[in-house]
């Protein structure tokens, strides 16, 4: 709804009186939420930045806790997301909803933030170098809005340009295997700004540690048609963490011979 201009406004309180109120200022009744009294349990954090600043451990311990009361909001949030878009794609891919997320009961979530100090050599520095995430979906929030990250399409690098309000959705290697190479992981890499900081916060989401990483069996139909050997979760990690970030190399050892993708 779009804000009136103030002399709009002053005119309707003229007409109608200070007791009448506009149905388009009225909060809806069905989402009212009961307001916590000052004082309460849910008290806001404060810190004291002087302090901060100076090494105090008790302040850096408030710190940590008032930022982990809002990752944890944010965590659940992206998760609900993340959940929805791979019910989605496996619709998308013509199997139940469930199929999965069956495979991702107890999944990790991880999260990384990341900053990009301003470069004198912008031109010629790494922020982050091309890699796809070893995971089924990456959702990614550019924080401070500024330009950096870049996809890999064809022979070129295209920018991912920040959007207000909008969060970017990685396709990771994991689920380029569970969907036996139909859905594929994006390469990308990021690119530092020679005047401005960049603030990023990516979060992975992932089947659980025990789980078997292979392709679906409804994703395959006949064994032969397999493009990846399957292994567990754990294993393929070791060999994700073990590499350098160089393109899409991670499921190189996985691959089967006669697939490519
Ligand atoms: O900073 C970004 O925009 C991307 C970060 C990223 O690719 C990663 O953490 O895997
Ligand atoms: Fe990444």
């Amino acid at each position: 709804m779009a804000s009136l201009p103030v002399p709009s406004v002053q005119a309707m309180v003229a007409a109608t009186g200070i007791d009448h109120v506009p149905p388009r200022y009225l909060r809806p009744t069905d989402a009212d939420e009961p307001v916590a009294s000052d004082g309460g349990e849910a008290e806001i954090p404060v810190v004291d930045f002087w302090r901060l600043q100076l090494g105090d451990g008790d302040e850096l311990a408030r710190l940590h806790i008032a930022c982990q009361m809002a990752l944890d909001r944010y965590c659940a949030a992206v998760k609900i997301t993340a959940d929805g878009l791979l019910a989605a794609m496996a619709t998308n891919l013509g199997v139940e909803p469930e199929v999965i997320a069956e495979r991702c009961v107890g999944g990790v979530q991880s999260v990384r933030v990341q900053y990009y100090p301003p470069c004198g050599q912008a031109d010629k520095v790494a922020g982050i170098s091309p890699h796809s995430d070893a995971d089924l979906v990456t959702i990614l929030l550019q924080a401070n809005e500024v330009d950096g990250l870049q996809i890999r399409r064809g022979g070129a690098w295209l920018p991912v340009r920040p959007l207000e309000g909008a969060l970017i959705v990685n396709v990771g290697d994991i689920l380029q295997v569970f969907t036996n190479g139909r859905y594929k992981s994006v390469e990308h890499r990021v690119v530092v700004d020679g005047k401005k900081e960049r603030l990023s916060m990516a979060t992975f989401h992932s089947p659980s540690k025990n789980a078997i990483v292979g392709p679906l069996s409804e994703m395959v139909e006949h064994e032969d048609d397999a493009a990846y050997t399957s292994m567990d979760h754990d294993e393929l990690l070791k060999l994700f963490f073990a590499k350098k970030l160089e393109g899409k190399n991670f499921l190189n050892p996985i691959k089967k011979l006669k697939n490519s993708g």
